[in-house]
């Protein structure tokens, strides 16, 4: 591995143990608050865990509180990790060329052997001819260029990204994503998230955090195609009911009341009263008003929350849960926010696996 992270910060009720591989995207996943600035403050040097360790490529940057091993806090600067934020943060007094060349000549290089590398990485991500330009006088997604011209240039071991998209205008967003893809691949990167598709065209294999704490972790596709955590099935636009399986199916509380989900079991099939969940996506859910007696489908009884256009077809929520059903679906039921109804699914498109 190169890099290894275990991490405790109380105050922030944060426990997590990770690693990269060389050459390896972990994009890291979760809702707000879930912890994943603060695991990056931590590989930064920003912010000193009370308990933990980070080792990249054998050199042991942090080490606290761990009896018997020297206390280790290597400072920001000399950690060969370079951290991409939202905002470029770029020195505004500084021409672009400079600002990127700052990273290689804090570490020893030329002034002219510094620019050299810096007009190279500015070429590599497109703004070249910026070289010269104060960062007041180019827009916030040439910044964003040339601020990760700027962590490249300085030749970091470890690349952090937090949301390096998020401040973009989204016209914007897809082309620096394809550039970020080029030059991130094969380097050791871990990137804090919330877009599904930073993570599908970045990452190799994503972390879900929640509540200070990794709840899954896995390849990109498995983790959205099998998600075993509430964020990863939300993320990935698909219904998810978790419960205990009993007597062939998942006994689940929704709505105040307990009914059970019937679906397809997958292997290894969950052992009676384990946790599992149901997973099922909008569109194999039908609306009704009355519940369907007597049919081999599941129905979840629902008030309806919200309704908004979604491809050509209607996405129709109610709390967690979500329908795609058609337009003239919603106008013959009179569907509205406050609507009472029941979420109908068939036992065939219903995925039931076990979450460990
Ligand atoms: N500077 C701080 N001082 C104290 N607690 C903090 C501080 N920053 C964050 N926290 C708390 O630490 C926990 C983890 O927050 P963190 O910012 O790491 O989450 P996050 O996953 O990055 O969230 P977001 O997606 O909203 O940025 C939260 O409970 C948060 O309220």
């Amino acid at each position: 591995m190169s890099l290894i992270v275990e991490a405790s910060v109380d105050e922030r009720g944060v426990e997590v143990a990770l690693e990269v591989a060389k050459g390896e995207t972990v994009a890291l996943l979760g809702p707000n608050g879930a912890g994943k600035s603060t695991v990056l403050s931590v590989l930064a040097g920003h912010l000193v865990p009370d308990r933990g360790r980070v080792v990249l490529d054998g050199r042991v940057l942090t080490s606290q509180g761990r009896p018997g091993e020297r206390r280790t806090q290597i400072p920001p600067h000399d950690r060969r990790v370079s951290l991409l934020a939202q905002e470029p943060l770029l020195f505004p007094h500084l021409s672009v060329l400079d600002n990127v060349a700052f990273g290689p000549r804090s570490t020893g290089a030329g002034r002219a052997a510094a620019r050299e590398t810096a007009r190279q990485w500015l070429e590599e991500v497109g703004v070249a001819d910026l070289a010269g330009r104060r960062p007041a006088e180019i827009s916030g997604g040439q910044a964003q260029r040339a601020a990760v011209a700027r962590a490249l240039a300085a030749t970091p071991s470890l690349m952090l990204l937090d949301e390096p998209m998020a401040a973009l205008d989204v016209d914007v967003a897809p082309q620096l994503r394809q550039t970020l893809r080029r030059v991130l691949a094969d380097r050791t990167v871990l990137l804090v998230t919330h877009d599904v598709l930073d993570a599908l065209l970045l990452a190799d294999r994503v972390v879900v955090l929640e509540d200070g704490a990794v709840v899954e972790h896995g390849p990109c596709a498995e983790v959205l195609s099998r998600p075993r955590s509430s964020f990863a099935a939300r993320i990935a636009g698909l219904n998810m009911l978790r419960g205990a399986w009993r007597d062939g199916a998942v006994e689940v509380a929704y709505g105040g009341r307990s009914m059970r989900v019937e679906g397809i079991a997958a292997d290894p099939v969950p052992g009676e009263g384990e946790e599992a969940v149901a997973v099922f996506g909008p569109s194999a859910v039908s609306v009704f008003l009355e519940a369907p007696h007597g049919s081999p489908r599941n129905a979840v009884e629902v008030t309806l929350s919200d309704l908004e256009p979604h491809g050509g077809q209607v996405r129709v929520r109610a709390g967690t849960l979500s329908a795609d059903v058609s337009v003239r679906a919603v106008s013959e039921l009179d569907l509205a926010p406050g609507t009472r109804g029941y979420f109908v699914v068939k036992a065939s498109e219903v995925a039931i696996y076990r979450t460990r």
